[in-house]
């Protein structure tokens, strides 16, 4: 069956007085309808840039170099703005990290909200706006959403500001929902809850998601497949339980085993020794291999950019030492 969203060889390069960024190089991605992707990967991996290039929102001098975004077997990088801006908050919706940056504080959260189902049922009443947003608000455990209506974002908590997002995003029941770490500002309490909420508002209207965080945790309970970044890259993609269970990168092994269980000490954990590669110069091959437990000093490895492969069930992954499910 045709994805939902089908991203192939995209390319996102940002110039600067240093040099060209590569920020996106090469990265391919599918979501199904009402499947989530959790997208995982280091600081500076890519993520939100692949994801703010699917909803044309790249800033120049930023620019999107090559690829392709099919969203319903449209292509989307070459749409004119003003479609692409009916689908943005309308079929495709976006929850960013930080409320703040996403909302007008100068106008009252539940007017920015009526604003976002106007602008996609512009035939719905006043009255009937007004409803739709107070019952929105009430679905997202927003308490009081008659007096939460007027007030302003600074008015607002940021748990509860988050959950004003969710309840926007969701206005026009979206057929997919892009979120970039919804709930890494809020406190460890709040967050459960509010990825709770965005799971239950996702499930209600059928929507399809992509959900970008630095959680491994959030991915294994959430995301019915995973995508890892590295260095501009999708270096491993498939079934989350596959991914997790049977890593083929090493990269995803190192993330996993540096994950904190429950029952770890600190100590315990292995992080990845090293840091990502300089993104205005990244190395000719494998952009891993300098810190690659199998790979480093490896000839193929410094000198060739490995493919990405298939194997069984979808589970792709770009490693010229491929290690075989154990
Ligand atoms: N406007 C810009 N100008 C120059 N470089 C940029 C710009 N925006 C992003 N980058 C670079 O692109 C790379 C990818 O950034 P991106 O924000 O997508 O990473 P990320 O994986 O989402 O990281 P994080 O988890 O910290 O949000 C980084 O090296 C970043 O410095």
């Amino acid at each position: 069956m045709r994805p939902l969203l089908a991203v192939d060889d995209l390319a996102v390069e940002f110039p600067t007085d240093d040099g060209v960024v590569r920020a996106v190089d090469g990265v391919s991605l599918r979501v199904g309808r009402g499947e989530i992707l959790g997208v995982v990967g280091e600081s500076g991996s890519g993520k939100s840039v692949t994801a703010m290039s699917v909803l044309g929102l790249v800033r120049p001098p930023g620019r999107v170099t090559r690829g392709s975004v099919r969203f319903d077997g449209e292509e989307l990088l070459t749409l004119p703005a003003r479609r692409l801006r009916r689908i943005r908050g309308g079929r495709i919706a976006m929850i960013f990290q930080d409320p703040m940056t996403a909302l007008n504080p100068v106008v009252p959260v539940g007017v920015q909200i009526a604003e976002a189902v106007r602008l996609h049922q512009p035939r719905l009443g006043r009255a009937a706006v007004r409803a739709r947003v107070l019952e929105l608000l009430a679905s997202v455990g927003v308490a009081d959403p008659a007096r939460r209506y007027g007030r302003h974002p600074h008015e607002y908590s940021g748990g509860m500001l988050q959950r004003a997002m969710i309840a926007m995003a969701v206005a026009n029941r979206p057929d997919l929902l892009i979120a970039d770490e919804p709930t890494t500002a809020l406190d460890v309490t709040v967050q459960a809850q509010v990825l709770g909420l965005l799971d239950t508002a996702r499930r209600e209207t059928g929507a399809a998601a992509v959900l970008i965080t630095h959680d491994l945790g959030v991915v294994a309970e959430l995301a019915d497949r995973v995508a890892v970044m590295y260095a501009g890259r999708v270096v491993e993609h498939g079934d989350v339980h596959q991914v997790f269970t049977t890593p083929r990168h090493p990269y995803t092994r190192g993330l996993l085993a540096g994950r904190p269980a429950p029952a770890t000490a600190p100590g315990d954990l292995t992080p990845i020794q090293g840091s990502p590669p300089d993104l205005l110069a990244p190395p000719p091959g494998c952009a891993f291999e300098p810190r690659c437990a199998l790979g480093a000093g490896r000839t193929v490895c410094r000198t060739s950019r490995p493919e990405r492969v298939a194997a069984a069930g979808g589970h792709v992954s770009a490693c010229h030492l491929r290690e075989e499910p154990v």
